[in-house]
């Protein structure tokens, strides 16, 4: 019998002789064969998707999730710091994905390279007190080198963007698409989801229902009043009291800011996040594999108001966003609303939209 030490090196004595010099992108190269030498190469078929970001308080329960979807073949970690820990930790799982970790900038043209779905949640959280646009000036920067490595390396990728202020942040995606000629708007998506998960859940407490039969539409943005739910248009069929429309609209519009407080300096929503991202990954790649009917509401390249972006119903199909609609008719209040959040979007999305063209 051999002890343990003795098994390790034994195993780190046949990997350096397989393996001499590791592919560090695979972040393989600690214990056991690599992955050219294995007999099983990996890689069901399905989508290769990448997580920018992927060793933060979002990334690592994204990617988790991610693994688990059977929709995904290959699943590209990458972040500044810690992914060979992630990557290590998450391959251990036994789903279909073959997992890749990348760290730092020199390997974030082989973490994007033939991707079909790429999602960014790169980048600072709130503390409280601070909105959303204070976070602009570093993760502005952070979202502009990631996107121009995007529009090098997988022009026709899906992008979801999750990095706050979103707001600006696919504002200035898309001036960096097109200044590398590659901008399609229907391949590049703003995650709204956390707001439509919260709507839901909020609702289907007031009313007393289960939140898996309740669907909210929330429209306009990510930010404060930019996050417009619309309940005349709740199903199933249902009517609110004032009080409940102010209540409700307040908590949905402050869910992210209820979550900083709570977490009292140590970042905003994380799990619940994590959940909404890939909710909102699965319908893209539902739609990407052609599937009938996939509507989820995105923040996208948009004419259903007046500015470039929007909020709103999106159907998704084999190149992103295939038709964008309308609002709806709109009652009193939500008009109102409209009017409030289109003035902070116009603001939020030109500064975006600056940032790059300065
Ligand atoms: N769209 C939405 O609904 C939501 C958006 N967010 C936003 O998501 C972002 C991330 O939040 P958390 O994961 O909580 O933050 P975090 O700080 O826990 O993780 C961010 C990760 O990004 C990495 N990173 C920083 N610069 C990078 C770069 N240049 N390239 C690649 N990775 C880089 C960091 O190393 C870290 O691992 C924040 O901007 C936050 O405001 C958060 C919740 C909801
Ligand atoms: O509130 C934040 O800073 C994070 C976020 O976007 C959300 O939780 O909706």
């Amino acid at each position: 019998m051999q002890n343990g030490a003795e098994t390790y090196r034994r195993i780190a004595t046949i990997s350096a002789h397989l393996n001499p010099s590791p592919s560090s992108h695979q972040m393989e190269g600690g214990v056991g064969l690599s992955r050219a030498n294995c007999r099983a190469k990996g890689g069901s078929p399905g989508f290769k998707v990448a997580i920018l970001g992927a060793a933060g308080g979002i990334g690592q329960p994204l990617a988790m999730l991610m693994k688990m979807n059977p929709l995904v073949s290959v699943l590209h970690l990458y972040d500044v710091a810690n992914t060979p820990g992630v990557t290590a930790d998450i391959s251990h799982m036994d789903t279909g994905a073959v997992v890749r970790g990348f760290l730092g900038p020199q390997q974030l043209e082989d973490a994007l390279t033939g991707m079909d779905l790429v999602i960014i949640p790169a980048g600072v959280p709130r503390k409280p007190g601070m909105t959303r646009d204070d976070l602009f000036n570093i993760n502005a920067g952070i979202v502009r080198t990631l996107c121009e490595g995007i529009a090098k390396c997988c022009p026709k990728a899906i992008i979801n963007i999750i990095s706050n202020p979103v707001n600006s942040t696919v504002p200035i995606a898309a001036e960096v698409f097109k200044r590398a000629g590659s901008f399609d708007p229907r391949r590049l998506l703003g995650v709204t989801m956390l707001d439509i998960v919260r709507a839901n859940t909020f609702v289907a407490e007031v009313l007393g229902l289960d939140p898996r039969e309740v669907d909210v539409p929330v429209v306009g943005g990510h930010a404060g009043v930019t996050i417009l739910p619309l309940l005349s248009q709740v199903k199933p069929s249902c009517s609110f009291t004032t009080e409940e429309t102010e209540y409700l609209t307040s908590r949905i519009q402050n869910g992210g800011t209820e979550v900083v407080e709570a977490k009292a300096g140590t970042g905003s929503a994380t799990l619940s996040m994590a959940y909404a991202a890939v909710k909102f990954a699965d319908a893209c790649l539902h739609g990407l594999r052609g599937d009938a009917g996939i509507v989820e509401c995105a923040f996208v390249s948009s004419q259903v108001t007046e500015l470039p972006f929007f909020a709103s119903k999106v159907r998704l199909g084999r190149n992103g966003v295939e038709e964008i609609y309308p609002l709806g008719p709109l009652n009193e209040y939500e008009r109102t609303g409209l009017e409030k959040a289109k003035k902070e979007l116009a603001t939020s999305i030109q500064k975006g939209v600056a940032f790059v063209k300065k």
